[in-house]
């Protein structure tokens, strides 16, 4: 299949094309969707901080208007990119999730971080650049590890209290310095569950743009401990028979895709594709 939306380092020089907005409160949008005609945008009373060119959809060139704040544009409103991924539209989910990756990174790598002076876009190149220090800074992504614990046919899930109420999911946390993906899962586990894993395998990737996390998805079996829940990061954790789950994380995320396709092979049903 052809993907409708690839990634490209446009010249913001250049005019037309189709442009999103995004501010602290969200991005832009109208009945017809967050993509505007890029001059007609511009007229707009927006405060820009930056600018990036940032793909092509249907071979269109797309840009990013980075605000410093949201600002009333008739006819329109404001929304976060939570609800955008919780929405039908998948191909504009992923044009919004990288243009607030971008966005983040742009707003955040503004200045040198060794010696505080301006930092400048590199043309042709997703780098912005300090000339003093001939330093560049790339997006940042930041790997996650995230696993389903299975013992037979029950799964182990985990509620953080930052979660809406009810809904359990898959264990993760951020890989350190010095770890491997296998160092870091098996340091996660134990910290938030204090359960000990065997039989590592991976399963998929998937973007997750909350800020810029990179999830690596594996599945573990269980080998040893009893549940001690960490405190201030997990709420409860409990084993669930895949006959008696709770409610579960949406269906685009990759902690779902874990869960569906545990039970899918246990149940013998149909093994379900991981969202890009
Ligand atoms: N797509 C999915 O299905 C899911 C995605 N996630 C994502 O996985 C990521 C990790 O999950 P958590 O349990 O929150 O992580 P975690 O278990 O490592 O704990 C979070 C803590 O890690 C530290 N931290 C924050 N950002 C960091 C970074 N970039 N590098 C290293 N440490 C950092 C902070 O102290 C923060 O309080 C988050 O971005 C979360 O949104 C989590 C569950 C499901
Ligand atoms: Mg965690
Ligand atoms: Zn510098």
């Amino acid at each position: 299949m052809i993907s409708r939306w690839t990634t490209a380092v446009l010249d913001t020089d250049q005019p037309g094309g189709w442009a999103v907005a995004r501010s602290p409160e969200g991005f832009l949008f109208d009945d017809n969707g967050a993509l505007f005609p890029r001059e007609w945008l511009k007229r707009q009373d927006l405060s820009v901080l930056t600018e990036h060119g940032i793909g092509h959809l249907d071979g269109e060139p797309v840009y990013l208007l980075e605000l410093r704040s949201a600002s009333d544009v008739p006819g329109c409103g404001w929304k976060g990119l939570r609800a955008f991924m919780l929405e039908g539209d998948h191909t504009l989910y992923k044009v919004l999730g990288y243009a607030a990756q971008i966005g983040t990174w742009a707003r955040e790598h503004r200045f040198c971080g060794n010696c505080g002076q301006a930092m400048t876009q590199v043309p042709g190149e997703r780098a912005m650049y300090c000339q003093p220090c001939d330093l560049r800074s790339y997006p940042r992504i930041s790997p996650s590890m995230i696993v389903l614990v299975t013992r037979g046919d029950e799964i182990l899930l985990a509620r953080s209290p930052r979660f809406v109420t009810g809904v359990y999911s898959t264990l993760a946390g951020f890989a350190e310095p010095g770890e491997s993906a296998e160092d870091c899962l098996i340091r996660e586990v134990r910290e938030e569950v204090r359960i000990e894993v065997k039989n590592i395998q991976y399963l998929g990737s998937q973007c997750w743009p909350f800020p810029h996390s990179m999830m690596l998805g594996f599945h573990a079996e269980y080998a040893g401990g009893e549940i001690v829940c960490q405190e201030d990061e997990i709420e409860d954790a409990q084993w669930f028979n895949v006959h008696a789950l709770p409610p579960l994380p949406a269906s685009r995320s990759i902690a779902r895709y874990l869960i569906d396709v545990y039970v899918a092979r246990r149940l013998g049903h149909a093994e379900p594709v991981l969202p890009g």
